[in-house]
């Protein structure tokens, strides 16, 4: 049996979407259990390779739903690279109008696809804690969808984002749900950011609602304004906006369509 799927990445953060209105997924995977499917689907070398997998559903309330999975194939309530990505893809696919909205655990994303960019409104943001003391290290709290640490630090090449990362992630304060960690190197217009995500468990070439998070922070800390451009790992752009009380909440960049496949049932074998 194979499965139709697409690659798509945004800022190197790069998923794998599968249009799961008639329930094929379940079909394909047949008694696998669905962490270990996507697991084996996102593995690089041996699979696909991803740092997510997307699935698309009906949805009675907007024009689709999306269960996300991390690589590791936890779920998480949100991913803003992968919103972007979604989004681009539901409207090529004709699943979705150019304007649209969709349901993730996190709420309704509204997204807007355009030429060269997509734009999607995030959640509004919660659970704000400045200045904290975590294993050691100073930084700032957000939720924007999902959780987000953020560190900020003079050279943003210096940092060993891994091992910090990872110390933060696990910290005891964080669980059971953990968090993702972004350390970020402010200038006057930008922000350079890098991060350590929960469920890739290794730093990732971009996160979305990671880059909310830190220009969002980068806002109440030093009072930059709206735009924030964001610089990512891999020297890509992404663009912030956002109002004073946080209830309007873009994340805008661009997305790459990589191709599209079949999945071989041999790529879940052990
Ligand atoms: N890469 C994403 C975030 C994906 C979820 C995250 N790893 C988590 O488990 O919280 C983004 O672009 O926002």
């Amino acid at each position: 049996m194979e499965l139709r799927f697409s690659k798509l990445q945004g800022t190197g953060n790069d998923f794998v979407i599968i249009d799961n209105r008639n329930k094929g997924f379940e079909k394909f995977i047949d008694n696998l259990p669905i962490k270990k499917a996507v697991q084996k689907i996102c593995q690089r070398k041996t699979g696909v390779g991803a740092d997510g997998l997307i699935l698309i559903e009906n949805s009675e309330i907007a024009d689709f739903k999306w269960q996300f999975f991390n690589s590791d194939g936890s779920t998480a309530e949100m991913c803003g690279n992968g919103a972007r990505c979604v989004a681009r893809f539901a409207f090529q696919k004709g699943i979705a109008p150019q304007k649209m909205k969709f349901e993730t655990l996190a709420g309704i994303i509204e997204a807007e696809v355009n030429v060269s960019t997509v734009k999607v409104k995030l959640t509004k943001p919660h659970d704000l804690k400045l200045n904290l003391n975590v294993e050691g290290v100073s930084g700032h709290f957000i939720n924007t969808g999902v959780p987000h640490f953020v560190v900020f630090v003079d050279r943003i090449e210096d940092v060993n984002v891994r091992e910090v990362g990872r110390k933060i992630r696990f910290s005891e304060l964080f669980q059971p749900s953990g968090t993702n960690v972004n350390f970020v190197e402010a200038q006057l217009d930008k922000i350079f950011v890098r991060t350590y995500e929960r469920g890739v468990e290794d730093e990732t070439l971009a996160c979305g609602t990671g880059s909310v998070a830190s220009a969002l922070i980068s806002g109440k800390v030093f009072k930059m304004n709206s735009p924030i451009e964001v610089v990512t790992k891999n020297r890509e752009r992404l663009k912030v906006y956002f109002d004073k009380n946080m209830n309007d909440v873009f994340l805008e960049g661009a997305t790459t369509w990589v191709y599209d496949g079949f999945l071989n049932r041999e790529v879940l074998n052990e």
